[in-house]
């Protein structure tokens, strides 16, 4: 029985942000703890069907966000309207709209940043799962944002972005996702990163599990390092050569959290340390 919002057994969701931008998303229940999903730039909340990643976790009560900009959620045209406590706030509004104690955040690319930004801002966060980024501070290269931000907003910004990641070996998902995404916002979107991406994120409360993934084969793999020691945070690694190639190992990543959901006993750190 496919319900009205086209997705069978999924609730579509309205809430407001802090500064009034209408995020949507969808939801569905299950049991256990409540799983919230973060997208990435270029993305919206489709992507994890589309990659598999709900496969291994049939049981799990998810939540799936759209960041403002992107997929029902509002436009927003400013790049600082596209900063990052815009879009902790707007999965802030989310976690107050579905009144759970607990919840996990899981994140895709900058979305795992956001993911690990907000367990750094709000304690009902008790497992952080970051996928191929980590949460150091980074040197935001302005000139080749404000580039990128031209070549997506373009009338040849969804090309740009296939052929971008079509020639680093994106799975077929991540790169339709992109043309899914309005031109303006990905501009905004890009902009947005120069208001305050740079920041490292620091861990909200002792007992969070964080994790972090990464490729195998990950040129940056000290990143993860620094932030396995700096935040207490586990590694995973996939096997993939490079970080947008490991997008095609979504769906072995969400059977993996679903044995960290199963395993959960009260402190999620707990579950940290015993399900390996
Ligand atoms: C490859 C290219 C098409 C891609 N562009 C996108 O895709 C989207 C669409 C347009 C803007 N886009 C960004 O992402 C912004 N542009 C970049 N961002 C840098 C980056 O490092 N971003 C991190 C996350 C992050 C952000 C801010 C602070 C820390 C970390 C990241 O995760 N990058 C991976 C690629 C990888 O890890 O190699 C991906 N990100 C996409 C996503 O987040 O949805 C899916 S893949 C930062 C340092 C300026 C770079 C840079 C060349 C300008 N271009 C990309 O990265």
């Amino acid at each position: 029985m496919r319900s009205g919002n086209g997705h069978s057994g999924w609730d579509a969701f309205a809430v407001s942000s802090a500064d009034g931008t209408v995020i949507r998303g969808i939801s569905r229940p299950g049991s256990g703890e409540t799983l919230v999903l973060v997208h990435g730039v270029a993305m919206d909340s489709r992507v994890w069907g589309d990659s598999g990643f709900l496969d291994g976790l049939p049981d799990a009560p998810v939540v799936a966000v759209d960041l403002r900009g992107r997929g029902a959620s509002s436009h927003v045209g400013t790049a600082a309207g596209h900063a990052l406590d815009r879009y902790v706030e707007d999965v802030r509004a989310v976690l107050d709209r579905f009144g759970r104690e607990r919840y996990i955040v899981f994140g895709l690319y900058f979305g795992g940043r956001i993911a690990l930004q907000v367990a750094g801002a709000d304690t009902r966060v008790v497992r952080a799962i970051s996928f191929c980024a980590h949460g150091e501070e980074v040197e935001i290269p302005a000139d080749a944002v404000e580039e990128e931000a031209r070549a997506v907003e373009g009338p040849g910004g969804h090309t740009y972005l296939r052929d971008h990641f079509t020639a680093k070996g994106a799975p077929a998902w991540m790169v339709e996702a992109c043309g899914r995404v309005d031109g303006g916002q990905l501009g905004a979107a890009t902009r947005g990163l120069l208001h305050g991406s740079h920041r490292r994120t620091e861990r909200g409360h002792p007992d969070q599990d964080l994790v972090l993934i990464t490729a195998a084969g990950d040129a940056d793999m000290a990143t993860f390092h620094a932030g396995e020691k700096r935040l207490g945070a586990r590694l995973w690694l996939v096997d993939s050569p490079t970080r947008v190639q490991a997008a095609a190992r979504l769906a072995e990543v969400g059977h993996r959290v679903a044995g960290l959901l199963e395993a959960a006993p009260d402190s999620a750190r707990a579950a940290g340390t015993g399900a390996g």
